[in-house]
């Protein structure tokens, strides 16, 4: 499975623990973010994440600023993206099996490295259920259509 990953100044160090971490557990990452603690827009790198995922280019995205808020609201106006905004694992899975999640948002003010790592982890290894929930997540993306 391939992971766009993108991030913001606040995030630059969580973000490579992140990526050390995805990349020991086999998976291949694309690196969208800013490397550097130079203060940056998180929107610009919301976007990118959510467009590469919208089009197929890597499969599911990871994006980390201070809190996870900002980059996920930016990365939800992108057509076809579903972020999910978490602190732990609970949440993370169910924003899969419920939610059909196709980016995990994170808050490298909130969350520790460790916390960070299993959400990734229950995240990435959750499959969507479907049945009741499709048609959920359908009503949310016929809202894109209006
Ligand atoms: O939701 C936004 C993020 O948490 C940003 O990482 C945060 O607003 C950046 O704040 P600052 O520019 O004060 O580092």
């Amino acid at each position: 499975m391939k992971i766009g990953i993108g991030n913001d100044h606040a995030a630059v160090d969580m973000k490579f623990e992140i990526v050390k971490y995805l990349e020991e557990s086999g998976y291949e990452v694309v690196n969208f973010g800013t490397d550097t603690n130079d203060s940056c827009d998180y929107p610009v790198y919301g976007e990118k994440v959510a467009r590469a995922v919208a089009n197929g280019e890597v499969d599911r995205g990871i994006l980390i600023c201070g809190t996870g808020v900002g980059i996920s609201l930016a990365a939800n106006k992108v057509k076809g993206i579903r972020a999910a905004v978490c602190s732990e694992s609970v949440t993370a899975r169910f924003s899969r099996l419920h939610n059909d999640a196709n980016i995990l948002a994170f808050g490298a003010r909130i969350v520790g490295v460790e916390t960070a790592k299993d959400m990734v982890n229950v995240w990435l290894n959750t499959e969507f259920e479907g049945g009741r929930h499709q048609r959920r997540v359908d009503l949310i993306m016929k809202i894109e259509e209006e």
